[in-house]
């Protein structure tokens, strides 16, 4: 399935393709809506007439769309939430071009959507490295490190990466999350602002301020306040719920011998009883909030606050 204004992937697909997949243009779709009502359409036709000929739908969209309102097409539509579930989003990274893109200031109130689909992603493909140095390589994963902090990365040329990185990612699957708990705590790297962006001053935080887009993780041993954590994540998510793009944690909770998993986008959360932990498992807590001016002492502050 997928996004764009003028199709000629598809066709280029459809001529290249002797299987029996679908593909199917959506092309009307407004780009900033918080819901795409044109996906929600063609999801549920795939559904009613086709439910069970498969088993991942793949949706690919046009370079310029904004991930957020696609991923919330399965959290917040009930009819598709009830039959769809989202596996993961996965972003191709040009290594030749994407930090050119990355860096682009956009005019007021303008995402930069290059920033964004790395922000929300679950797995993401540097692709193309065949065209830069390992210095080049290494300067892009710092940089998109330090704006996605619990993506797992690949490198790949000519797109060339096993089907098992991007299906069956399992990114919004708070079991699988437990037991493969990928957070990368080297990437706790927020309050580096880019050159040009160096001045943060409170004046810059009513725009879209797309350097500002970053990964805070806390690795933190002790026993939660499942309540009191509740309560600051409720505050947190009124206060900021627009600018949290992505958090996902595992907990250690007093009185309790499991660890709590939760995981969230926006104000959408969930979370459950995870995993045991062992007798002599050290209950380390793990937390990851991607998002959009976070102010990391705060948020270790707050978190802090719920110790028990
Ligand atoms: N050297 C090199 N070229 C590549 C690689 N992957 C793709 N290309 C070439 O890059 C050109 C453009 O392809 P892509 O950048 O993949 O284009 P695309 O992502 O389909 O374009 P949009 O979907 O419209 O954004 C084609 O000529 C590809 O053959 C790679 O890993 N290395």
């Amino acid at each position: 399935m997928q996004f764009g204004e003028v199709d000629i992937d598809g066709s280029l697909v459809a001529s290249h393709s002797s299987v029996s997949e679908d593909i199917i243009v959506v092309n009307n779709g407004c780009l900033c809506c918080t819901v795409r009502g044109d996906l929600v359409k063609m999801l549920l036709k795939l559904v009613k007439e086709k439910q069970d000929k498969f088993d991942h739908i793949v949706i690919e969209t046009t370079g310029l769309a904004k991930p957020a309102p696609v991923i919330e097409t399965f959290c917040s539509d009930e009819l598709v939430s009830r039959y769809l579930k989202l596996d993961g989003v996965v972003t191709l990274v040009d290594s030749k071009h994407a930090m050119q893109h990355l860096n682009e200031v956009k005019p007021r109130f303008v995402v930069n959507e290059a920033v964004e689909q790395v922000a929300y992603a679950d797995r993401i493909i540097f692709n193309k490295i065949d065209l830069v140095s390992e210095a080049e390589l290494e300067v892009l994963t710092k940089k998109i490190k330090h704006i996605n902090g619990l993506a797992q990365i690949k490198l790949a040329k000519f797109g060339s990466v096993d089907m098992d990185f991007v299906l069956g990612v399992g990114g919004y699957d708070l079991e699988r999350f437990d037991s493969e708990a990928h957070l990368d705590s080297s990437c706790s790297v927020t309050h580096q602002h880019e050159a040009g962006h160096g001045h943060h001053t409170g004046h810059h935080h009513d725009h879209a301020h797309d350097s500002a887009v970053s990964s805070v993780s806390i690795v933190s041993e002790g026993t939660l306040d499942l309540d009191e954590f509740d309560d600051w994540l409720e505050r947190l998510i009124e206060e900021k719920g627009e600018d949290l793009y992505r958090m996902k944690g595992i907990l250690s909770v007093s009185d309790s011998d499991q660890r709590y998993v939760f995981q969230g986008v926006h104000s959408t959360l969930d979370g459950c009883p995870g995993k045991t932990w062992g007798p002599n498992e050290k209950r380390i807590n793990k937390l990851v909030f991607i998002g959009r001016n976070l102010d990391e002492f705060s948020l270790r502050k707050g978190f802090k606050g719920c110790l028990a």
